[in-house]
């Protein structure tokens, strides 16, 4: 049984069919990767499945539950965590408590509330600082823990955005162009991250425009234009696909890479 199921997802604004009849499947420890062209409907993709957009027609399933349009806290609770294309971080606090914010976002009040109530809750608390420094050494910034996030470069603030994502131990995680502003060396970074969490059981399905990063880590690619799907499979067979290469040709955006060449 595939971990995530989605079946005809769709949703109009106005007019426009924004998302038309996206089906798709991703399961454990597997890179799945939306790719098309600008405005082809892959953030708008990631919001229906994240729950963040109520679909107006389709179903999404998480391990064989149904969720479609359940709000993304409970989706958080049930396995699935996102990322977002602009960062969700807490500039002014540390790394590390930007970690510990992942843990509360389905909890009532705060660490600080936590921490200055009953055993248990100051038990739970240092629980969860352990494990914030336990993700945080899984991104490579647990050196950087102490630091106020604003101080971080921009690669470390993507990598710190993750492993918030990670706080609620999510079977899949989303990441929304997670390589969006980061040079060579912070998306090789990324590059390996993400390989890494994949190894290690985590589905992730990926948002991206660098069609290197796709090309190199994707198990399997869907292809949207227009909001409809118009091709999906291997990178090697998604990048000689006619349709594939006229709707990238129609833009002014990065062709995609041959996966051979
Ligand atoms: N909330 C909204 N209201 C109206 N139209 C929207 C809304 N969100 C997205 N759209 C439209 O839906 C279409 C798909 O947009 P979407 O942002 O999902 O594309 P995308 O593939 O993520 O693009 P990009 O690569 O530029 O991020 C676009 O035509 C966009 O203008």
């Amino acid at each position: 049984m595939s971990l995530l199921d989605v079946q005809g997802l769709g949703i109009s604004f106005g007019g426009l069919k924004a998302v038309n009849d996206v089906s798709f499947k991703v399961s454990p420890g597997e890179i799945v990767s939306v790719i098309g062209p600008n405005g082809a409907g892959k953030t708008t993709l990631f919001n229906m499945i994240s729950g963040v957009y109520q679909p107006g027609r389709g179903s999404v399933s998480l391990n064989g539950t149904e969720v479609t349009g359940i709000a993304p806290n409970r989706l958080a609770e049930m396995g699935l965590s996102r990322t977002f294309q602009n960062l969700q971080i807490f500039q002014e606090l540390t790394v590390l408590d930007n970690v510990l914010a992942g843990y509360h976002l389905s909890e009532r009040g705060s660490v600080w509330a936590d921490l200055l109530s009953l055993p248990g809750m100051r038990r739970r608390a240092a629980e969860a600082r352990q494990g914030a420094r336990k993700l945080l050494e899984r991104v490579r910034l647990d050196k950087a823990a102490e630091q106020v996030a604003g101080n971080l470069s921009y690669g470390a603030l993507k990598r710190l955005e993750i492993a918030r994502a990670l706080a609620l131990n999510p079977k899949i995680l989303l990441l929304d162009e997670p390589a969006a502003g980061c040079n060579a060396v912070e998306t090789e970074e990324i590059d390996h991250l993400i390989a890494e969490l994949a190894a290690s059981g985590i589905a992730i399905l990926l948002v991206e425009h660098d069609m290197k990063l796709v090309m190199r880590i994707s198990n399997h690619i869907v292809v949207l234009d227009h909001g409809e799907k118009i091709a999906e499979g291997d990178p090697a067979t998604v990048s000689r696909d006619p349709a594939v290469i006229a709707a990238y040709l129609g833009t002014e955006e990065e062709e995609p890479a041959h996966a051979d060449g």
